[in-house]
């Protein structure tokens, strides 16, 4: 008998486990075992292994929620200043297209961001982590996308790695260079793509400093051919694609995402049954942002029941960015996933943990099984369904990530 380095019991477990019939794959009064950081035993509390109590950390859960540790799988924490004023003038009836003409939209935070220096941008996505930790995240993807030349997205990429290594979040990094075209290339974009093809991307793999990369294909981003130009430099170098696609209006970004056998589509407003399809036979997760689409005041819903009718992963993500999502709370998206997109409290629930572990090509982790990292978060509610029906109560009672208690 191995023993355990902690054990957690009088709990209920909302595993996430799809092989388990019940809801959540939960398991009402049950026990879990952690041994170096991974989780060794789960089950009924009755059919609990023996173990030397007097020498493990025995933890009683005293009939508490555990879950997965949260997982936000599409975030923008990586940039410098804000853009509040806009915020008024578009409220003031302001066009966003007067305020880009002004300078203002994404190239106004890239301007503020190349200004910043790495110590800047670590403190702003540190806080930014902290209340997600707050939140029992225990995994954030963050990605780049407000440098848009090599030298600043090099840096963005850079604060990632210093946020992996001083947060207890794990951070995922993600090169999103192809996000908006830089001032200095207005009207050249096929120029700036051969940039991020032949300079960025080549250097972002020589540095192992990214695990995946996104493109943003619309109509106010990179087109269709622009964004394969993308997806090809990054698979030849080893590099998993996903894609912002669809968000507001239908370039077929899904389907060239899914020919890539891509992570994920994101946002995915506008998609139609023959991205769900291909979606579906790649594999490719499907996530759902409801803090853009509420914050733009949108009113085209993603596909929800074609991406259930062909049993497309569903994620849910934050999208922390200052300009279409300042919404730094993965529990609004769980309320919102429900409210505005009329997603089940299970859906949601998945989107946070199995399928956003799915959605960043990580198997390791968003389910509580045993050889899975012991990740999770202990919460003071009744059921499972409480995560996305109440929001702002203080529930979050203990955090674990790999079996070391981070926040309670
Ligand atoms: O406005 C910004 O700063 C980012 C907008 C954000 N980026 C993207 O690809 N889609 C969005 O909604
Ligand atoms: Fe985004």
């Amino acid at each position: 008998m191995i023993e355990p380095d902690l054990v957690i019991t009088d709990v209920n477990l909302a595993t996430m486990d799809g092989e388990r019939s019940a809801p959540y794959g939960m398991i009402e009064q049950g026990a879990i075992m952690i041994k170096e950081g991974m989780i060794s035993w789960l089950g009924l509390q009755a059919d609990m292994p023996a173990f030397d109590a007097l020498a493990t950390p025995v933890h009683s859960a005293k009939g508490a929620w555990l879950t997965p540790g949260l997982i936000d799988c599409h975030t923008h924490i990586l940039f410098a200043g804000d853009r509040a004023t806009e915020f008024e003038q578009r409220l003031q009836g302001v066009s966003y297209q007067q305020i880009a003409q002004q300078g203002g939209g994404i190239a106004s935070t890239v301007r503020a961001t190349r200004e910043a220096d790495h110590e800047t941008l670590f403190v702003n996505a540190k806080g930014r982590l902290n209340s997600l930790l707050r939140e029992g995240v225990t995994t954030v993807e963050s990605k780049t996308g407000y440098g848009l030349d090599t030298e600043n997205e090099l840096k963005l990429l850079e604060v990632n790695k210093l946020l992996a290594e001083h947060h207890p979040i794990d951070i995922h990094s993600t090169f999103l260079g192809a996000h908006a075209l830089p001032p200095e290339y207005k009207g050249q974009a096929d120029a700036y793509i051969d940039i991020v093809c032949d300079e960025m991307l080549p250097r972002v793999a020589e540095l192992n400093l990214a695990s995946a990369v996104d493109v943003f294909c619309e109509n106010v981003g990179f087109s269709y051919e622009q964004t394969r130009r993308v997806f090809d430099a990054a698979t030849k170098l080893g590099l998993k694609v996903k894609c912002h696609a669809e968000q507001l209006s239908n370039q077929k970004g899904t389907e060239l995402v899914a020919e890539f056998a891509g992570l994920s589509a994101d946002h995915i407003e506008y998609l139609d049954e023959s991205g769900v399809v291909a979606m579906a036979n790649a594999g490719t997760v499907a996530v759902l942002l409801p803090g853009a689409f509420y914050f733009l005041r949108e009113t085209q819903l993603p596909p929800l029941e074609l991406l259930r009718k062909h049993k497309v992963p569903m994620a849910i993500a934050s999208d922390f960015n200052p300009g279409t999502a300042p919404l730094c709370s993965l529990r609004l998206m769980l309320n919102m996933g429900c409210t505005l997109f009329r997603m089940t409290p299970e859906e949601t629930l998945q989107g946070v943990t199995c399928h956003a572990a799915k959605a960043l090509g990580l198997s390791d982790r968003g389910v509580l099984k045993v050889g899975m990292r012991a990740d999770f978060a202990l919460w003071d509610i009744s059921h499972p369904a409480q995560l996305s029906y109440q929001f702002g109560v203080n529930d979050l009672l203990n955090l674990w990530i790999l079996g070391k208690l981070t926040q309670n």
